[in-house]
């Protein structure tokens, strides 16, 4: 969330500062109650930024979780005469069981059913809140909530109040930020840029998803309660759809992942209003063009600006780090028996058995569509199997998702390419090692010694969306070897390479393999393959045609037919 630009980190302490000299000196009481109110929405869009931004999850649910947060503390407070200090956490804990208890259905849904799904939670309590009079106070709320309770003294409206408002604030916006640059951060990016790639690389993704999912609901209740005792009712208004958007549209024009996009973005929309109170009528006409002009004129909202428009910082890179010790190798790190999987009544894969011995190279080759892709993604666990069972280093792995096969030992690399277009190649590379690192520092020392292996340290920071196809390889295969890896599957690996790269990857793959690492090699260039795999099976309609040494695949006439074509070679 805003990754540490040292020019936008004075420009937004510039900015922090300003906000406290109007609060202190400028600000009429008028403008301090908005200036609160602002600070209100900064929290809830700060951790809407976590499950946004960061995650990449359009969560519908900010709303309810501010709405539960103001529920909760204005009915014990209120109801119970609970003060501040005692009414926060249950404030907290609501919102945090609700996302707790819904996310982990509902964080497994495609974006926008999870978008819907989210939104239905705000529906239900709303629902529940007009439904509920005894406790709730029906459609009319309940009034009489006091201020903020601290200690047994009611802070002050206007400065205290704002000062505390915009303290916790800070507090929350230093933690968010803390954390999103740091490891977990980090991890949730990869898992919104693409999650079946994260996964592949030993993240947990729905644990990662959910505790977005959670931390948000903890924003979200933080700010509902801020809100209830500065506003002093709690009505059904709370649960309602205008503050999931007001929340939405904070987040976005300020500037979506950034703390300092909801900071921002909360002062400016909703002081807008107030700026433009002289317009009267034309006032809604004023306030869509100028969030419709921001959000086309800034994509990225308004810090993703500011942060385009300074110069870039040159970050030193970080010295190699030695990997920890690797295990020794297993016998046989991959064995596959009879594994079957259908799409829509056909056999993309249809009892195919193989194993990789320590050392081993086995090439897989087919006709287009012949089920090789497939067999990798059952293997890397991103298909399930139909049937059959897959053996990861002697253990069975048949039943373990992508990430538990990662940390098992699978490392994957993927026909199209999939690399992050706008990380660099060490961010990309040190990816592979967050599962297993302590911090961002260690992962990138330990990304910049694989770099280095693979004699591409050079484009370290290189950002992976203009590397030309042979360095893409090379940085997928450095990815995937970050893993230390028992087994690994290249898919294609060497599609779009010059004869000379090709010579040079497949020198690497030998020089792997004799360290005991276990490859299966899916490719159709037979010149390069043929001579580096210990052994070939050849697929066709998802079954073993051939499985046998390399010399022996171009005298099969079964493969010939089916395959090679009599020309002799693809
Ligand atoms: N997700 C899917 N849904 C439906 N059918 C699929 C899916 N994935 C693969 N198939 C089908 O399964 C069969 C095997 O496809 P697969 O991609 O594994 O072949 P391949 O040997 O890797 O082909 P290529 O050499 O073109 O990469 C094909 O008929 C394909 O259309």
């Amino acid at each position: 969330m805003g990754g540490g630009l040292p020019w936008a980190g004075l420009l937004y302490a510039a900015g922090a500062a300003a906000l406290c000299l109007y609060a202190l000196f400028g600000a009429t009481p008028y403008g301090l109650r908005v200036l609160t109110v602002a600070g209100v929405y900064a929290l809830a869009a700060i951790g809407f930024q976590i499950v946004f931004g960061l995650a990449g999850a359009l969560s519908l649910a900010q709303g309810a979780f501010f709405g539960l947060g103001a529920y909760a503390s204005g009915i014990l407070s209120s109801q119970f005469g609970w003060d501040f200090a005692a009414t926060l956490p249950a404030a907290l804990a609501v919102p945090l069981l609700v996302a707790l208890v819904v996310g982990l259905p509902v964080l497994r849904l495609e974006s926008h059913y999870f978008a819907l799904a989210t939104l239905g939670i705000a529906q239900i309590l709303l629902l529940a809140a007009v439904n509920l009079p005894a406790l709730t106070g029906g459609a009319n709320g309940l009034a009489g909530v006091p201020g903020v309770v601290l200690f047994g003294r009611t802070v002050p409206r206007g400065l205290p109040l704002a000062a505390l408002v915009w303290g916790i604030v800070a507090v929350g916006g230093l933690l968010a930020w803390r954390l999103s640059v740091g490891r977990w951060g980090r991890a949730l990016t990869l898992v919104r840029d693409d999650p079946m790639v994260a996964a592949t690389l030993g993240l947990d993704v729905g644990r990662l998803r959910l505790g977005a999912f959670a931390l948000s609901a903890l924003f979200g209740g933080a700010a509902g309660a801020l809100a209830v005792h500065t506003q002093r009712v709690v009505s059904p208004e709370v649960l309602e759809f205008p503050v999931m958007v007001t929340i939405l549209t904070v987040a976005v024009v300020g500037g979506r992942g950034r703390v300092a996009g909801a900071v921002l973005g909360a002062v400016l929309l909703l002081h807008l209003p107030e700026w433009l109170r002289g317009l009267e009528r034309g006032y809604l006409l004023v306030y869509g063009a100028a969030l419709l002009l921001t959000i086309v004129l800034a994509p990225h909202g308004l810090t993703g600006l500011v942060e385009r428009l300074l110069p870039a910082r040159a970050r030193p890179l970080p010295a190699p780090r030695p990997l920890p010790e690797p295990a020794a190798p297993h016998t046989e790190p991959l064995r596959v028996e009879g594994l079957r999987k259908a799409f829509g009544g056909v056999w993309a894969v249809d009892g195919v058995s193989l194993a990789v011995p320590r050392g081993a190279i086995l090439g897989l080759i087919g006709p287009n569509g012949s089920g090789k892709t497939t067999l990798i993604n059952l293997v890397s666990g991103l298909e399930r199997a139909d049937a059959g069972r897959v053996l990861v280093a002697g253990r069975y792995a048949t039943a373990l998702r992508a990430d538990a096969r990662a940390r098992l030992g699978v490392a994957r690399s993927f026909q199209a390419g999939a690399l992050p277009a706008a990380a660099t190649v060490l961010e990309a590379v040190a990816a592979a090692r967050l599962e297993r690192s302590r911090g961002v520092a260690e992962a990138e020392g330990q990304g910049m010694a694989v770099l280095h292996r693979l004699g591409i340290a050079d484009h370290a920071a290189t950002l992976c969306g203009g590397l030309p196809a042979g360095l893409r390889r090379r940085v997928e295969l450095a990815r995937a070897l970050a893993r230390q890896p028992a087994v690994l599957l290249l898919d294609e690996p060497a599609a779009g390479l010059t004869d000379a790269e090709k010579r040079e990857l497949a020198a690497h793959l030998r020089a792997l393999a004799g360290e005991g690492l276990g490859i299966l090699l899916v490719e159709h260039d037979m010149g390069f393959l043929l001579p580096l795999a210990t052994r070939v099976v050849v697929l066709d309609q998802g079954r073993t045609l051939y499985d046998g040494p390399p010399q022996g695949v171009r005298q099969d006439r079964r493969v010939v037919a089916a395959y090679l074509g009599e020309g002799g070679g693809a």
